[in-house]
């Protein structure tokens, strides 16, 4: 007799997984190497920006005093003193009735306090020496990028859980960061599992297949931001599997296994799991496909035996493994978004249990739509090559009719929701 299996609902599956997170030990990388990664400290200005009173045009700095009697009939005249070009500071004070003639970026004279631009200056030059004048007034303050304006020192700017985007990276650059603390990439282990699994390289022979997973895996992992440990295909045999899977597992944070989670002859995951004295968490999930995927924890360790049917298994990566990395290497936000999109095409299939469907989501006139990406079936490998997103259909549902808003799950996303999806 087949053992009988007990369905939990989905949302409890990912909880219980959920209750092995924690906080992620950190590294310290070279900010070159730091996109991708998860913040693990706070990023404060460790100075004012901008540091100095800075130009932001290319013209003339002088004092606004100066020119407060000037007008179209009054034009008011400046000595041209010195030129001062970005990263070069005045070499001497500037006096009433001097001007200095200043290039975008570069540090006002302390005595300055306002920038005209060229554009509204007439220069011109009298024995040898050089002269600006300027039909206007100037207000203390005009056209300068006051120290501090933008961020005092001490300002937390960014926050530990943040990952590290362009802009972020440009904001470590400016405050020194040279190296960053991180929360490590987890170490994932991955086995394939299969007797009937030929490599990648190999030439079909009947009954034999090529081994999609553990590309398809490993190409997961690296996408959610883990390192991938790949110990290669298992062949369908008791003794050397559990041996490889219990001297692996002392290698890794987390261990990933395809195939073999069913009730098969050649099934050995559950034996596996109960020869190694692990705690199944879960062995079936009211979902489709990937309804025996199995979860279990040895230590603080988890195994997740995911389907060897491949849109199986690539379902229960991105719904069990991917959230609870993602939240060991830092994440605050570690759930894939779920956004609502226009069904493109009826899909008629009843939803006996809640089903995540490979699809593909475009946008089009400002909307958002979805569609299928393939055949919705468990063991098709075709319809993941255009998925970026899957169709959430609750379970008790019977089809859904083009144009209607149903729940999408992105997946080619990492800053995901900080929440567990409801149904
Ligand atoms: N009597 C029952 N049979 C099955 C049940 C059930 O409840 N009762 N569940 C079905 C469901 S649902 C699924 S999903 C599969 C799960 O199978 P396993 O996880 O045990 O995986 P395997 O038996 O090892 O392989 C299934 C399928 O996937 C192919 N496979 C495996 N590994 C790879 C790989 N690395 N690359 C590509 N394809 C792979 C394998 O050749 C099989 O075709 O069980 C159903 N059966
Ligand atoms: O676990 Mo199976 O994928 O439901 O088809
Ligand atoms: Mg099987």
């Amino acid at each position: 007799m087949v053992e009988k299996r007990n369905p939990i609902a989905v949302q409890e599956a990912v909880e219980r997984v959920m209750q092995f997170a924690e906080e992620g030990i950190q590294e310290t990388v070279k900010l070159e190497d730091s996109d991708g990664r998860i913040l693990g400290e706070d990023i404060v200005a460790t100075h004012a920006v901008p540091p100095f009173n800075k130009s932001p045009y290319d013209g003339f700095a002088f004092r606004a005093e100066d020119t407060a009697t000037g007008s179209q009939e009054n034009p008011i005249t400046f000595k041209v003193t010195e030129h001062i070009s970005a990263g070069k500071v005045a070499t001497q004070p500037l006096q009433k009735g001097e001007a200095v003639r200043i290039m975008t970026g570069a540090k006002l004279p302390e005595e300055a306090n306002c920038v005209a631009m060229f554009e509204i200056c007439q220069t011109f030059e009298d024995q040898g020496q050089e002269y600006m004048s300027i039909k206007r007034s100037m207000n203390p303050g005009d056209n300068v990028n006051v120290k501090g304006s933008e961020t005092e020192e001490g300002t937390k700017l960014v926050y530990k859980g943040t990952s590290i985007n362009p802009g972020v990276k440009a904001l470590l650059a400016t405050f020194g960061y040279a190296y960053v603390t991180v929360a490590k990439r987890p170490k994932v282990g991955l086995f394939t599992t299969g007797t009937e699994l030929l490599q990648v390289e190999d030439d079909l022979v009947p009954g034999k297949i090529r081994n999609s997973n553990a590309s398809m895996v490993a190409s997961q992992i690296i996408r959610a931001g883990g390192e991938v440990q790949f110990y290669g295909t298992l062949q369908d045999d008791f003794a050397t599997s559990f041996e490889a899977i219990s001297k692996a597992l002392e290698e890794v944070d987390l261990m990933i296994t395809t195939g073999g989670v069913s009730v098969g002859d050649y099934d050995l995951m559950p034996d596996i799991y109960q020869e190694l004295g692990a705690n199944v968490l879960f062995n079936k999930v009211a979902m489709r496909p990937g309804s025996v995927t199995t979860v279990a924890s040895k230590g603080d360790k988890l195994l997740f035996g995911l389907s060897g049917n491949p849109s199986a298994c690539y379902v229960g990566f991105e719904l069990f493994t991917r959230p609870i990395l993602r939240s060991l290497m830092g994440s605050k936000q570690p759930y894939p978004p779920k956004i609502k999109a226009y069904l493109a095409a009826d899909f008629p299939k009843a939803n006996p249990f809640t089903r995540f469907v490979r699809s593909n989501l475009y946008y089009q006139d400002g909307n958002v739509y979805i569609q299928p990406s393939g055949l919705d079936k468990s063991s098709v490998v075709t319809s993941l090559a255009s998925a970026n997103a899957f169709m959430m259909l609750p379970g008790g549902t019977r089809g859904y009719e083009k144009g209607y808003l149903i729940d999408a799950l992105l997946i080619e996303v990492n800053e995901g929701q900080a929440d567990t999806w409801t149904f």
